[in-house]
């Protein structure tokens, strides 16, 4: 239970850093701000609700692990390499596909409420 209480402790931490220090997370938690508070306005479904929350979830867990990659790269290498560009370059870009397609999800859900 100590351990556990520990490990939470730590990806608090983790938490606390990421949004602090993060400019994407701050970004992406006013956005998910926005997006809550049109929720809120427009009238979702659960369902719709649970993935609107699904998908601000991933989007800021993506941005943690893609900070969290930058890091090991800078770690392991202050030396300009390719390897430390790909590594870079693909962790961005997995955020900035999970980052379109939740713009298309959110676009899916809520243009059809606001054109009705
Ligand atoms: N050690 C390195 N070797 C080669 N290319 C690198 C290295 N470090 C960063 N780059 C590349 O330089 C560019 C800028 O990287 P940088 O780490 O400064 O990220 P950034 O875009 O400033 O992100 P952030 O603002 O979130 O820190 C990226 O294309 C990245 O892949």
């Amino acid at each position: 239970m100590k351990t556990f209480f520990k490990a939470f402790t730590y990806a608090w931490m983790g938490i606390v850093h990421g949004t602090t220090r993060e400019r994407n997370v701050k970004f992406h938690l006013i956005a998910a701000m926005i997006v809550l508070a049109a929720g809120w306005m427009t009238g979702l479904s659960q369902l719709e609700w649970i993935i609107i929350i699904a998908v601000i979830g991933l989007v800021i867990a993506m941005e943690f692990l893609n900070a969290a990659v930058e890091r090991v790269v800078d770690l392991v290498t202050q030396e300009v390499h390719p390897l430390a560009k790909q590594a870079k370059d693909l962790a961005a870009g997995a955020v900035l596909v999970f980052s379109i397609a939740s713009a298309i999800i959110g676009i899916i859900i809520f243009l059809p409420k606001w054109l009705m």
